[in-house]
């Protein structure tokens, strides 16, 4: 296992860590020039905040739920984020048809499964939205990771408690293996798995992206948009992943001291047009690990 802060640390990047952060600048950089539209299946909480972030960045968000034509915007859309964080059985039953159209169109499906442990309802939708899509990319936060995985930790509501990444990552892994694909379970460290056995740790960011709502549901939208334009769901993850906290790293610096998390989220936003790749390998941090699958 290795560590690396490119460009400020002691210890140089590892070839493996180096790779992966510039596949990431190179993302952010696709993002920027090709605008990728995502379709966004997003809760009530957060639709305007996902709509500014995606357009900060640098893509095209187009939020649609209707029954009637969400198969149409899905399959127009290069990528679609199913989020079910103010869930209904029939936005459930809409999520549903908009995957599968989404799959049929070859387009990236991300799934954030929020509140997934704390009600019947979401459990049930979340489980069977796995088992019907199987997500290129899952991204929640630790407790929704854990129950999909088959585990149990700390939830309060659409907020997850703190857990060792440890544990978090073999929840990351177990569910990847179901799916097939990549699980992204964030919190003070992010943990990225696969499939296949690779396994990542993304650090920094800032604690006030917890001080807002919205961050978490923003990255999977984020998550939505690397995917649209990579070939690899690991990558296009991480790259979100890390985006996002360098981003978060960024509002922090402007701010200074304290805590005013509505100016930090306008800041937030602010950084996510303004972060580039550079910024990407001058403050990622992240740790690898291989293991066998
Ligand atoms: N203690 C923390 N320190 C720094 N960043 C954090 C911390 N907790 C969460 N984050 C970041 O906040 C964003 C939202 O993550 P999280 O709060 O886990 O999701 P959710 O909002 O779905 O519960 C992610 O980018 C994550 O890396
Ligand atoms: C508070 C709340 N309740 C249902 S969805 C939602 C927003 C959650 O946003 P995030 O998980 O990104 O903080
Ligand atoms: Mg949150």
């Amino acid at each position: 296992m290795e560590e690396t802060r490119a460009g400020g640390s002691p210890s140089p990047a590892s070839p493996e860590a180096h790779t992966l952060l510039a596949a990431a600048a190179n993302l952010l950089a696709a993002v920027r020039a090709r605008r990728p539209l995502v379709h966004a299946m997003t809760n009530d909480v957060v639709k305007g905040r996902t709509a500014d972030g995606l357009l900060a960045l640098g893509a095209s968000p187009i939020m649609a739920e209707a029954p009637e034509e969400v198969e149409e915007v899905a399959t127009k859309a290069d990528a679609l984020l199913l989020n079910l964080g103010t869930l209904s059985s029939e936005l459930g039953a809409s999520m549903l048809r908009a995957g599968r159209a989404a799959r049929a169109a070859q387009r990236p499906v991300v799934l954030d499964p929020v509140g997934a442990g704390f009600t019947e309802l979401r459990n049930r939708t979340a489980a069977e939205l796995v088992r019907e899509l199987r997500p290129d990319v899952v991204r929640g936060n630790a407790a929704e990771i854990a129950f999909l995985a088959g585990l149990s930790l700390p939830q309060k509501g659409v907020d997850a408690g703190e857990a060792p990444r440890e544990v978090v990552a073999q929840a990351a892994l177990t569910l990847a293996r179901e799916t097939g694909g990549v699980v992204l379970a964030t919190g003070a460290w992010d943990v990225l798995a696969d499939a296949v056995g690779r396994t990542a740790y993304v650090g920094g960011g800032d604690v006030l992206l917890t001080r807002f709502t919205g961050s978490g549901c923003l990255l999977g939208a984020v998550v939505a948009a690397f995917a649209a334009v990579g070939e690899d769901a690991f990558v296009a993850a991480f790259a979100a992943a890390l985006t996002t906290k360098v981003a978060g790293e960024l509002a922090r610096i402007r701010l200074g001291a304290g805590e005013r998390p509505a100016t930090f989220a306008t800041y937030f936003l602010d950084a996510l047009a303004e972060v580039e790749g550079a910024d990407l390998l001058r403050f990622g941090k992240v740790e690898l690990s291989a293991r066998e699958a």
